[in-house]
């Protein structure tokens, strides 16, 4: 069977970083994807903006959509605090696989949980299955299509309170012009626009954080 590009990634990760030292793991999965083979990694450049409003937020309990390799949960939960979790959507099996071993050998297993499934089954269960009252921090970075459904579907399932952050990947490109326009016309957000660029590349991108209201 031959090797997947997440698989390779993963490898050079094994091969080149230093276990338990999360920027290590990220900054050779930035080193082997700007080099060898692009991957859709949040990325050093959009990383940085994310660690930023990270450390405004001080989030103590986090959810990802769209986990991947798990470059972003790394990187997110090397900023927590120790009584701080991430939680993290995966669709895709595979993907959750490599991240789950990424995330183990950045050392931070610990702190973050991989929750496999579709985030419209998964976001209804999280109260219920995983005792969540609120969410303080969400990064959105899974199919674009799906940014505004599981944005509402956050509000009705009351995991979104004064203040929570949503934090937004890829509002430019590939472009989630439906999340844009929900978070800054519906009235439950204040918006902030992040200008930056697609990953390893020199194509324009963008963050949008939406604060909501409650
Ligand atoms: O589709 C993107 N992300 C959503 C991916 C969603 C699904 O595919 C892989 C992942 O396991 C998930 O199941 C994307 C695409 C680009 N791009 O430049 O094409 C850049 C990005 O940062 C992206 O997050
Ligand atoms: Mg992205």
């Amino acid at each position: 069977m031959a090797q997947s590009k997440e698989q390779r990634i993963f490898d050079f990760v094994q091969q080149n970083a230093v276990r338990g030292d999360p920027q290590s793991v990220i900054d050779h999965i930035d080193e082997y994807c700007s080099k060898k083979e692009w991957a859709m990694n949040v990325g050093d450049e959009k990383g940085l903006i994310l660690d930023q409003v990270l450390k405004e937020t001080e989030p103590l309990v986090v959810l990802e959509l769209g986990t991947y390799c798990g470059y972003s949960a790394i990187r997110i939960a090397r900023l927590l605090k120790p009584s701080a979790r991430l939680l993290t959507v995966e669709i895709n099996p595979d993907n959750a696989s490599i991240a789950k071993q990424m995330i183990e050998f950045a050392g931070v297993e610990n702190k973050v949980q991989i929750l496999l499934g579709s985030t419209e089954t998964v976001i209804p269960q999280l109260k219920t299955e995983h005792g969540v009252k609120h969410f303080d921090f969400v990064f959105i970075d899974h199919f674009k299509i799906r940014y505004v459904p599981d944005t509402i579907l956050l509000e009705e399932c009351g995991l979104l309170r004064k203040g929570s952050v949503l934090l937004a990947d890829n509002v430019v490109q590939p472009g989630a012009p439906e999340f844009l326009k929900y978070v800054r016309t519906s009235g439950r957000y204040d918006c902030t626009n992040y200008p930056a660029h697609v990953e390893y590349t020199d194509r324009a991108d963008a963050l949008e954080k939406a604060v909501f209201r409650g």
